[in-house]
């Protein structure tokens, strides 16, 4: 609910609050915090900001140009469930202090300029975003460094069959079978209450919600479903989201983790992006081409096929993200657009004929990603398309194991590496940097980041499998 700065400052005094939590958002996409006795924060703070040290923030300040403002967006402010203390929460996005403007590599300034310019083209006013970010909830994480390898073990909460790891006690045989289903009821799905729980405190946080369900891996996969909303403002809720099912699992003594393939040979986790755009009020993507889409939403999609490559590099992050793009576990690897093929990395769902849920699903993304940045860059590629008519194609609507080999050759795949996806960034990124709303110093910090943290100390460690396929040679 929309909130004015006198409103939170009055509900902090009416309330006693003593302590004020401010939020935001690193480069790589992790929530930091800071709190604040109350009488920190007035009406100036909602303009100037309060002062912190950027320098410590991965991929911003250099040391000698640290200091930053973070400032608290009014409409944000709730109460944080999970402090003893009541605390009131609010998001924040981040000022340069020396010049008073927003600074160009928080992620959630890009994201509200990304809204801002779509509606500086006159294609749309409004864009809605909404992302189902599925995870593993595990009962025990170990992963660590000997002297020759990193190992991890990982158990869900509906046993261990799928890791290999023996358990003392063993189990009551209730679980969810190698492909034999996906969401059975308890006593096989154990996840049950904890995942209300987790719904109905993020309905308290303000956000929006829908559903839950088990997911189809076996090994303790769950969604919650979260309704679609406006860029920055779904990309908050997806931060809420985390960070509510991360602590609510915490109280189970159970442990989340949302990268996108943590166990090998079964599903891996995505984070599909529902996306539309709309214009006084009026769904711009129904229509009567091609799956009651409309010729905008055909270029939309064009869009974001010709860009995906360069795409992939904000909504599929990290290294372990292409570990998940592969055939066989309904993660996308066809960079093709259909109705109801589950491979193609754009799908269009159906809406039962009511144009207000006309809607193109892309499936590639996984919510290792900083949703502020994977949704501006989604924006603008789509935008792109529609400025340049870019065709989408035919759908792919045959089943890809009816093809042959030649049939199959001809359809773009998805970057093979995170590498990859980063090298097709740096090739194509004019349409991020040619609308103003990524500068060219941000892509270039963004690329640099993931080779120097991510890409090259993965190549430069043993893996754990490495010592299977070598250790005896
Ligand atoms: N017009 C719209 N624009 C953008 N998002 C929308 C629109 N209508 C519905 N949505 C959102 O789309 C998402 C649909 O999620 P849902 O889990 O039903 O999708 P699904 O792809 O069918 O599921 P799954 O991939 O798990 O099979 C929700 O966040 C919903 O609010
Ligand atoms: N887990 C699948 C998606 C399953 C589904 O369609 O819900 C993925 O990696 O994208
Ligand atoms: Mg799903
Ligand atoms: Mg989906």
């Amino acid at each position: 609910m929309a909130k004015t700065p006198q409103e939170v400052l009055k509900w902090i005094q009416d309330e006693k609050i003593k302590i004020i939590d401010l939020k935001f958002i690193d480069t790589p996409g992790i929530w930091q915090h800071c709190s604040f006795y109350y009488d920190q924060l007035d009406e100036n703070s909602f303009t100037e900001g309060i002062p912190f040290d950027g320098s410590s923030i991965r991929g911003w300040k250099a040391i000698n140009e640290s200091d930053m403002c973070m400032v608290p967006d009014p409409n944000t402010a709730t109460i944080d469930p999970f402090c003893k203390e009541p605390t009131l929460t609010m998001i924040c996005s981040i000022k340069e202090p020396r010049t008073g403007e927003w600074y160009n590599r928080d992620p959630r300034t890009i994201a509200a300029k990304a809204a801002e310019y779509l509606r500086g083209t006159g294609i749309a006013d409004t864009v809605y975003f909404g992302p189902e970010a599925e995870f593993f909830l595990f009962d025990d994480i170990r992963f660590g460094q000997t002297e020759n390898s990193s190992y991890y073990f990982a158990d869900s909460v509906e046993g261990r069959w799928n890791t290999g790891r023996e358990e003392e006690g063993g189990n009551l045989g209730y679980k969810p079978g190698y492909k034999q289903g996906y969401f059975p009821v308890a006593p096989t799905d154990t996840a049950q209450d904890i995942r209300t729980e987790m719904l109905l405190t993020m309905a308290a946080f303000g956000v929006p919600i829908e559903k839950h369900h088990h997911e189809v891996a076996s090994g303790g996969q769950n969604e919650l479903g979260i309704k679609f909303d406006k860029l920055v403002n779904s990309a908050d809720n997806l931060m809420i989201y985390k960070y509510v099912i991360k602590n609510v699992a915490k109280k189970y003594g159970k442990t989340v983790t949302f990268m996108p393939k943590p166990i090998f040979n079964d599903n891996g986790s995505g984070m599909h992006v529902h996306q539309s755009l709309w214009k006084d009020g009026q769904p711009l993507f129904a229509g009567d081409k091609y799956a009651g889409f409309s010729q905008m939403g055909l270029w939309y999609i064009g869009g974001i096929l010709k860009h995906a490559p360069a795409l992939l590099a904000f909504t599929n992050p990290t290294t372990n993200s292409y570990k998940r793009l592969v055939p066989g576990f309904e993660a996308p690897v066809n960079l093709a657009y259909s109705q109801g093929n589950r491979s193609a990395s754009v799908r269009i769902p159906l809406s039962g004929g009511n144009p207000k849920a006309k809607r193109l699903e892309f499936r590639c993304p996984d919510a290792t990603s900083n949703p502020y940045l994977a949704f501006a860059a989604m924006l603008c590629a789509g935008i792109d398309g529609i400025k340049n008519q870019i065709d989408p194609g035919e759908p792919l609507d045959v089943d890809i194991y009816d093809l042959s080999p030649e049939e199959l050759a001809k359809i773009p795949s998805t970057p093979g590496s995170l590498e990859a996806a980063l090298e097709a960034l740096e090739k194509d990124h004019e349409f991020l940097t040619g609308t103003g709303v990524f500068s060219a110093d941000f892509v270039e910090s963004w690329i640099e980041y993931k080779l120097d943290n991510e890409v090259n100390p993965m190549r430069l460690r043993p893996h754990p499998y490495e010592f299977s396929l070598y250790y005896d040679c």
